[in-house]
């Protein structure tokens, strides 16, 4: 697929900004806080409807405005698309494609595909399992946006079993209450539906990223990654996720009344990376935590390409300077022209000149982008 423009208007600090993509690689430069990782973000919510940075639509919007549209032009196999997601302060998102307003947000996604790598990346590695988890439902929901709404669902249970929880925090309501059996039944049903689909992305993702991880490090690594669910999980058959989670929900109900929160569930899930046996976080230098972020981007484009049946876009957030000479080409013969690609950097002197020459190269000052360097 290939991103043949982006418009922003009132978005972060772009009053209104017009970008046309004239070759596979472009590479943005400029100082910092000049919008260049803005812009991929930009790219990223239409991808997924989520920023990586955790931001609420309001700091997406322009300061002093009330709304904010980000408007593309995709070309795939299937022939030319326009989307439009707009943002607005309230909260209230609108998404179109080719300019007709979709009335379930899921309809949008899957549409654009793009795999985000940015220094936060390395949480990852180093950071908790809610890092691994918003990871692994951002992959999720590019490989059947009918996950998207899955989680949904579940997040809305849990909001709801939990407020439940706190109402009756240190009351004397029995563990076989016959509401909490109701909450109990719907989140074992809708957390079931998270546990097998992140079980099988993960059954997938998992050689492709060793594979890659191998190779970068020259075979000397050997990289783990395990799901470990909130609930035993020892064959992806949803009666016996199910039975295992109300199982376990009984076991944990003393606590879960006495503490007012859920204690049993996907929200509690785990992925563990482990290389040559040593927890990643433990493992090595930056550098090696690094070579595994890079390895299972790498993994996370193969899988989506695989999936969708095209190329997603890579966006590249201010990551090949931090890496050294050897993994950047190693990520550069692994993309060549096949991903179309968006580099964010602060200066072009980490590029070897076959790079440059085929790239596009865009300046960034100020919310401002344009082909020659502003002064
Ligand atoms: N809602 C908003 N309204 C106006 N300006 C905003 C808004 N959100 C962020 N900004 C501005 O955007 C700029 C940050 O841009 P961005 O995060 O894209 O930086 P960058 O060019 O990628 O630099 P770095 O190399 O530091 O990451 C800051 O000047 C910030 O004040």
């Amino acid at each position: 697929m290939y991103l043949k423009s982006i418009h922003l208007r009132q978005f972060r600090n772009y009053k209104q900004q017009q970008v046309d993509f004239t070759a596979a690689k472009t590479i943005l430069v400029g100082n910092n806080a000049q919008g260049k990782s803005n812009l991929l973000e930009a790219v990223e919510l239409l991808a997924t409807l989520r920023s990586h940075r955790m931001a609420r639509d309001r700091d997406l919007i322009q300061d002093g405005e009330v709304a904010s549209q980000i408007n593309a032009t995709l070309q795939r196999q299937t022939g030319v698309t326009d989307l439009t997601l707009t943002l607005r302060r309230n909260g209230r998102r609108t998404v179109a494609l080719n300019s007709e307003n979709l009335r379930r947000q899921m309809d949008f996604l899957g549409v654009l595909n793009a795999v985000q790598f940015s220094s936060l990346d390395l949480e990852l590695v180093r950071g908790g399992p809610e890092n691994r988890r918003n990871w692994l439902d951002t992959l999720l929901i590019q490989l059947e946006p009918i996950y998207a709404f899955i989680l949904q669902q579940y997040n809305q249970v849990l909001r709801q079993r939990n407020a439940f929880l706190k109402q009756n925090q240190d009351s004397a309501l029995s563990t076989q209450d016959s509401e909490l059996a109701l909450w109990d039944a719907q989140l074992a049903t809708t957390g079931t539906r998270v546990i097998r689909r992140r079980d099988r992305a993960l059954q997938r993702l998992a050689p492709i990223a060793q594979a890659w991880h191998a190779s970068i490090s020259g075979s000397t690594e050997i990289l783990q990654i395990n799901y470990v669910p909130s609930v035993a999980l020892e064959q992806n058959h949803p009666e016996q996720i199910q039975q295992a989670f109300l199982e376990k929900i009984q076991l944990r109900a003393i606590a879960e009344l006495r503490q007012g929160t859920t204690l049993v569930g996907p929200h509690r899930d785990e992925v563990e990376l482990t290389i040559n046996q040593t927890p990643a976080r433990q493992y090595g230098s930056q550098g090696q935590q690094r070579t595994l972020v890079l390895a299972l981007k790498l993994a996370e484009l193969q899988l989506i390409e695989e999936v969708v049946g095209e190329p997603p876009l890579l966006l590249l957030d201010d990551v090949l300077a931090e890496l050294d000479p050897s993994r950047q080409n190693q990520l550069l013969d692994a993309i060549q022209d096949r991903f179309q690609t968006l580099i964010t950097t602060t200066h072009l002197g980490s590029f070897d000149s076959q790079w440059l020459n085929s790239s596009q190269i865009l300046f960034v000052k100020a919310g401002e982008i344009s082909s020659a360097p502003a002064f």
